[in-house]
């Protein structure tokens, strides 16, 4: 069966003093509630050892925002699966759309770094979704469908199983617009059939397909109710412990 989740991608946001303040929260949260969906977040590198230290009994999984493809060597400013695997780090973000923007990543970058965190056991979370102007041209199924196929379908069926998929469509990454529930579950359900067509249904409702653009504590429950949204990806409104819990209780009811 696949997972519901509930990640935070921290970004390039707080300091060492704050980012270890929100853990602490985080860890209280986890220990006087029960949740009803895996909670992860995606701080920055620098914090990702002493996250996996907070949460040492796993209560909450500790993912990198990206990782190299390349295994080790003169790639300054990179980090390697290897090394995240060193420190029982859980898996990373893979060309989440602000890589793809401002660092030029596509998803032959993804595809190979995905392919990398699964040769080593590790979680990728592949965040896809169309531009604005994609969106309006009628073009995003198409878009998506280019990317999911692009990064992911070299895979075999039982390393698809394993990735988390993120629609984040980029018009709704930090604007304050969200894709309506209906928006999200019809492209929710589109890579999904098309998963389904390339390695079959079991195989497609195995994979956990997150959503993430906007998400607040007032839509969370909305969109974690389509059928095919199997949780969110959430950026500014994780930062904050009583918003971040809030979208974590969406799938309490
Ligand atoms: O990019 C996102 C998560 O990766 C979404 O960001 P916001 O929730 O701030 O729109």
């Amino acid at each position: 069966m696949r997972k519901n989740i509930v990640a935070g991608n921290w970004k390039m946001n707080k300091n060492y003093a704050e980012a270890q303040e929100l853990m602490a929260q985080l860890l209280e949260y986890k220990k006087n509630n029960t949740t009803n969906c895996e909670v992860f977040i995606a701080p920055p590198a620098l914090y990702l050892a002493s996250a996996k230290e907070v949460f040492k009994n796993g209560e909450v999984g500790v993912y990198a925002q990206d990782v190299s493809e390349y295994a080790s060597g003169a790639y300054t400013g990179e980090i390697s699966v290897d090394m995240l695997s060193s420190i029982d780090a859980d898996g990373s973000l893979v060309s989440h759309s602000e890589r793809r923007t401002f660092h030029g990543e596509t998803d032959s970058h993804a595809n190979r770094k995905v392919k990398a965190l699964l040769d080593k056991g590790l979680t990728p979370i592949y965040c896809n979704g169309e531009k604005l102007e994609e969106r309006k041209s009628g073009r995003h199924f198409e878009v998506v469908k280019n990317q999911t196929e692009t990064a992911l379908f070299t895979l075999s069926a039982e390393e698809i199983k394993k990735v988390v998929i993120a629609y984040e469509p980029v018009w709704a990454i930090g604007t304050g617009e969200t894709a309506t529930a209906e928006q999200a579950q019809e492209v929710h359900a589109y890579i999904r059939s098309l998963i389904a067509d390339k390695y079959g249904k079991d195989v497609a409702d195995e994979v956990s397909i997150l959503y993430g653009g906007s998400v607040k504590p007032d839509n969370a429950k909305e969109i974690f109710s389509q059928p095919d949204v199997d949780g969110g990806l959430i950026g500014g409104a994780a930062l904050k412990i009583e918003d971040f819990t809030k979208i974590i209780e969406g799938f309490n009811s």
